[in-house]
């Protein structure tokens, strides 16, 4: 069979991956893809430091997208603007596109595909969520019998990596963001990381294809780890949980919940377990129950295999592309209405500073029964924060969001609550 050609535009992090991994494994792929799959054109500002012969080398890359000798382009520049002409370019000119840019997939991934499939082509972004992980072709493939009724997981390897540095070595915020950047975890934006933008591009596309809905980036209620204290970890961990970084899609019976926050997970959770730039996510289908995907979120190679996974699975059927629908569904999505942060049903953790006077802990337990929440655990500590203020610290049953921020409002209005409560949710998860 004919070779498949195949042009590279960015060779950073993953670029520099993607050659590497296809070029070392050359012989093994083609004999799984049942062809060839050859590199043969790169885009790169200037000259990459790979061995580049017989490789066309442009510094603009829109000549990779021009290139009639390239079949498939595979997108590693990062980015939203110049990203997207190159992609749509390459699509015009019938190429099908591989990409790794969540952000892109997030906010422009509904024209990008209509544009795909007006043309008879496939753009594939596996790589683009939970990195190594084959998550969109385990959702889109292996799951494809189940109604999904909620996807939930760590997908954003860099605020994992400084959570777990934190509570495990009890390491600086940003000495960790500092590392896992020197590592490549880290988006060109670090603050896409750790304010959970990035986690919310991809909880977006994982929505789309666990429950067939269009791509609402816009609508995902973001919190990132910014806020969380080693203290908090601590209390936490007494209570026998732990604290990740987690995205949360969910069907309930009025909608679907779309959220990203720090979460408090019973360490007894496999998930809970999941470390360092490790990713995790569990997908709850109603015939095959809950499953677990495990493995390197970010980092050059691992995301490397995803992105050559899309390529073979191009070039093996690059002569009838399509099959598989670019959100996983192929009949019209469904209008499933996602439901506003107040709308959402979680467990909380809530750490409030109290002065240490008689009669406060029956106030904060009347008030949150005045709101409807039970409470379910509560420890009381000797106050490190001033001689007056102790910390108390609560976790309560699930409740909707509406009736949480009520009872803070009403409990941080007292005389004995001088403070900011902090919240922190908390799901049980099952699996
Ligand atoms: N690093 C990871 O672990 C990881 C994992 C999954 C997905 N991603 C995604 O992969 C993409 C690339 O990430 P990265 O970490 O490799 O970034 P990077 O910054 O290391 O690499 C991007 C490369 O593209 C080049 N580039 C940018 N604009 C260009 C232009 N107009 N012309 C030519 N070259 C240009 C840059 O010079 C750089 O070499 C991003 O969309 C990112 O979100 C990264
Ligand atoms: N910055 C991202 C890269 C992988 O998408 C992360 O840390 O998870
Ligand atoms: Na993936």
């Amino acid at each position: 069979m004919k070779p498949v050609n195949v042009g590279i535009c960015g060779l950073g992090t993953v670029g520099t991956g993607t050659f590497n991994v296809l070029q070392r494994n050359l012989k093994d792929i083609a004999r799984r893809a049942g062809r060839s799959v050859q590199i043969t054109h790169v885009g790169a500002r200037r000259k990459p430091d790979v061995n580049l012969a017989g490789i066309t080398h442009s510094t603009d890359i829109f000549a990779v997208a021009k290139d009639p000798n390239v079949h498939i382009l595979v997108e590693l520049i990062g980015g939203t603007t110049v990203a997207k002409d190159l992609v749509l370019m390459a699509i015009e000119h019938g190429k099908g596109v591989v990409t790794a840019n969540k952000a892109l997939i997030a906010l422009h991934g509904n024209e990008i595909f209509a544009a795909a499939e007006a043309k008879g082509v496939v753009v594939a972004y596996e790589a683009g969520v939970a990195g190594g992980i084959p998550i969109i072709k385990a959702i889109r493939e292996g799951l494809v019998a189940n109604k999904i009724t909620s996807v939930a997981g760590i997908i954003n390897g860099t605020t994992n990596f400084i959570l777990t540095e934190m509570s495990e070595k009890g390491r600086d915020f940003d000495d960790v963001l500092a590392e896992a950047q020197a590592l490549g975890y880290a988006e060109a934006d670090p603050t896409f990381d750790v304010e959970g933008i990035d986690a919310a591009h991809k909880l977006s596309i994982l929505a789309a294809n666990a429950f067939g809905i269009a791509l609402q980036f816009d609508k995902v209620f973001t919190e990132g780890i910014t806020e969380i204290t080693t203290e908090d970890v601590q209390y936490a961990s007494e209570l026998g949980y732990r604290v990740k970084h987690l995205g949360i899609a969910r069907r309930t019976e009025s909608g679907v919940e779309m959220r990203v926050h720090p979460t408090l997970i019973p360490e007894k959770r496999l998930i809970a377990n999941v470390d360092g730039v490790l990713n995790a996510v569990l997908v709850q289908g109603d015939a095959v129950g809950p499953t677990m995907y495990y493995g390197a979120g970010a980092g050059a190679e691992a995301t490397a295999s995803s992105v050559i996974a899309d390529i073979v699975d191009m070039a093996r059927d690059i002569d009838s592309p399509g099959l598989v629908p670019h959100l996983g569904f192929s009949i019209e999505t469904e209008d499933l209405p996602v439901l506003s942060a107040e709308e959402m049903t979680t467990s909380y953790y809530l750490r409030i500073s109290v002065k240490d006077e008689v009669g406060q802990m029956a106030k904060i337990a009347q008030t949150l029964s005045d709101h409807g929440i039970n409470m379910e655990a509560i420890i009381q500590k000797e106050g490190p924060e001033s001689e007056t203020l102790v910390p108390l610290i609560i976790l309560t049953q699930p409740v909707k969001e509406r009736a949480m921020n009520l009872a803070i409002g009403a409990l941080e209005a007292l005389p004995s609550i001088p403070n900011k409560i902090v919240r922190i949710r908390t799901e049980r998860l099952d699996g």
